[in-house]
């Protein structure tokens, strides 16, 4: 049997697989989604651990020079305060063995501070300039020995610190500059003209310019002599509050631009700002910050993405008290950490597309296996279901189209055999239907039997009935007594042959007989011996006639028959044998005590042209076995005779 299938609600493995495909899909689908979730917060999390502690680590490294250089000026500004106040060794001629007028009446130290000699103590002094203005109080002893002081100390730190510092100076409101700066001849070349005063990192440290007296630090600024983007540490030390100096150190920002731009995570990148909104450093922005020469605002750059970050960070800054913090913007983390001295924050961009991606791919990845594993899920599923359900169900179709066609027998004689070997639902299912199938069979067996037998029972029945309607019809034809046909019998099979012989145009000759004093007979002897006696006279009448010829009892002791093709003279020469053959009968008593006999009148009609109608016939049958009865009965006499008698007998008498 074949089953073709127009759509899969027709095909049971096929919907089944399309729905498990349908809604495992769903399944794949959330899983992947909450795995990419799962990975994301993951990553999240362990990247922001990690960011913290990197932003940790970054903005105390950031921090060491500048905090290294704070700490420089407050050993520096200890060590001159306590060297002024032990009264420092100074006289004049060692002052002027060491510094020199010019002719604009400016003072620099020699050329051999910067060239290097053997000082008192028999160490090389070097790499010192130094320029004191030619308005500067050079008579005043106190600022000459502070002139002297200065110039020993920067000599001697300034060598010690270079390998951090591009340089340390110190200056003085007297428009004084003492500068230890290997490589750097800086006072050489100054006129009359300069006025250090003018710097920033002069000014800024004027007590009306920084009257808490601390170290402060200058703004980035791009330094042409020693060609580097640089920020100045300024540290005051008030001698008293009229006279004064500052300290300062050179601090090279390049080595930091550098780690800024090239030193980040993977993916990331740095940049630096002021709290005031101040580009210190972006890797993206360099050019902007050469042309401004380090005085770039981040509001002056129409970068939004720049704006928001630092919209956003200067909030958290504003509201929390931290050095370092994780803010997430819209794109990205920012880890910011505090820049310890100059007061900028180091941030890291850290893009959240780099979480988002590797989640991303793994849960593609899961996608992609599920998506795998769903397929040979699938595969495996048809094939369970071709074996486990389709097959069997074949085999129930192929069963049920067996009982379809009343093939039982196929079913329990296993020659369509069915799965009922499982001990699972189909098994169940199968023994349940060859079951079924065996009582269905036994219901077909018993229902052939019952009708065999009542297809018997009819046959037995009908052959009854035939019997019986042939026995009634016969009954209802023949005379039970003389077995001849009886008056209605006789008269209608009589018609037919009168008919037939009204057609033909044949002579036919009607004998109605009656037995002589047969009340006598029945009186005499009994009326079992009047039977007798009828039925042998009946039999006699049998023999007599011709095999073509017609008996039958009219009633009581009277027959008729009918002679066809007969004449009136073959009829009387019947008739006559009829008579002689009774009279001869001879009966007996049943005790045999006593023997008679017995006689018969006969009376015959003949028919010819238009004598054919039986009344007629009988009528004249009669009045011709009448006139024998007349004649003293033992006679035959023909309707002729009759006729002719007539005219001997008076009308009266018929
Ligand atoms: N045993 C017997 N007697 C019958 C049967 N049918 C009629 N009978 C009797 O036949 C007798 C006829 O008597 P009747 O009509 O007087 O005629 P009959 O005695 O023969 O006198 P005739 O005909 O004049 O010679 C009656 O006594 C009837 O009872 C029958 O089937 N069996």
């Amino acid at each position: 049997m074949h089953f073709s299938f127009k759509n899969h609600k027709q095909s049971l493995t096929l919907d089944v697989m399309l729905q498990m495909a349908a809604r495992v899909s769903i399944v794949i689908v959330v899983v992947s989604a909450l795995t990419y979730w799962h990975i994301y917060e993951t990553l999240v999390s362990a990247t922001i651990d990690g960011l913290e502690h990197y932003i940790q680590e970054r903005g105390q490294r950031e921090s060491a020079i500048f905090k290294l250089a704070e700490s420089n000026h407050q050993i520096f500004r200890a060590r001159f305060l306590a060297h002024w106040q032990r009264d420092f060794f100074y006289n004049d001629p060692y002052f002027w063995q060491v510094f020199e007028q010019r002719p604009d009446q400016t003072i620099h130290l020699q050329k051999k501070a910067y060239d290097g000699y053997y000082n008192l103590s028999g160490l090389i002094s070097q790499d010192v300039t130094a320029y004191i203005g030619n308005r500067a109080p050079i008579q005043d002893r106190t600022f000459r020995k502070k002139l002297l002081l200065a110039y020993t100390m920067v000599d001697h730190f300034g060598a010690a610190w270079t390998q951090q510092f591009a340089n340390l100076y110190v200056s003085m409101p007297e428009n004084v500059n003492i500068v230890y700066w290997p490589g750097v001849r800086w006072a050489d070349n100054a006129t009359s003209k300069l006025n250090v005063l003018s710097e920033e990192w002069v000014y800024i440290t004027t007590p009306q310019n920084n009257p808490e007296r601390k170290s402060v630090w200058t703004g980035l600024y791009y330094d042409p002599t020693a060609l580097d983007w640089m920020v100045s540490l300024e540290t005051p030390i008030d001698i008293t509050p009229t006279n004064t100096l500052n300290i300062g150190h050179d601090i090279l920002l390049n080595d930091l631009f550098d780690r800024v731009f090239n030193d980040h995570l993977s993916g990331t990148y740095n940049f630096i700002f002021r709290e005031d909104g101040r580009l210190i450093a972006h890797p993206t922005k360099i050019k902007e910050m050469d042309n401004t020469r380090g005085m770039l605002m981040i509001s002056q750059l129409k970068d939004q993405q720049l704006m928001q970050y630092f919209h956003t960070l200067h909030a958290k800054i504003q509201k929390k008290q931290t050095n370092y913090f994780i803010e997430e913007s819209e794109d990205a983390f920012l880890a910011t950490s505090k820049i310890e001295g100059p007061g900028w924050w180091f941030v890291t961009v850290y893009p959240k597309s780099l979480l988002s991606s590797p989640s991303l791919k793994a849960a593609k990845f899961i996608l992609l296996l599920s998506v795998l594993a769903l397929v040979i899920e699938l595969i495996m599923l048809y094939l369970v279901m071709v074996k486990k359900v389709v097959k069997p169900l074949e085999r129930f179709m192929e069963a049920s189209s067996a009982i379809e066609g009343r093939h039982y027998d196929k079913i329990p004689d296993s020659v369509l055999p069915l799965p009922d070997h499982l001990d699972n639902e189909i098994g169940k299912l199968a023994k349940l239907f060859k079951s079924m199938a065996g009582s269905l069979l036994k219901f077909r067996d018993d229902m052939h039997s019952l009708n065999q037998s009542l297809e018997d029972q009819v046959k037995v029945r009908t052959r009854e009935l035939q019997r019986a309607k042939e026995k009634a019809e016969k009954e209802a034809t023949i005379d039970s007594l003389t077995q001849v046909p009886n008056r209605h019998s006789f008269y209608n099979r009589a018609k037919a042959i009168l008919k037939q012989a009204d057609h033909l145009g044949e002579p036919l000759c009607f004998l109605m007989l009656d037995i002589d004093f047969f009340k006598h007979i029945n009186d005499t002897y009994g009326h079992p011996q009047g039977d007798r006696v009828l039925i042998a006279c009946a039999r006699t009448i049998e023999k007599t006639i011709r095999e073509k010829d017609l008996l039958g009892r009219l009633g009581g002791e009277e027959f008729a028959v009918l002679l066809p093709n007969t004449k009136i003279d073959e009829a009387r020469v019947i008739a006559e044998r009829i008579r002689i053959s009774i009279a001869e009968l001879s009966f007996h008593t049943p005790a045999l005590t006593q023997s008679y006999h017995t006689t018969v009148s006969i009376g015959i009609a003949y028919a010819s042209e238009n004598m054919y109608a039986y009344e007629l016939l009988y009528k004249h049958a009669d009045l011709a076995l009448y006139l024998a009865k007349q004649s003293g009965r033992n006679l035959v006499v023909c309707d002729t005779d009759r006729l002719s008698a007539r005219k001997r007998l008076p009308e009266d008498d018929i």
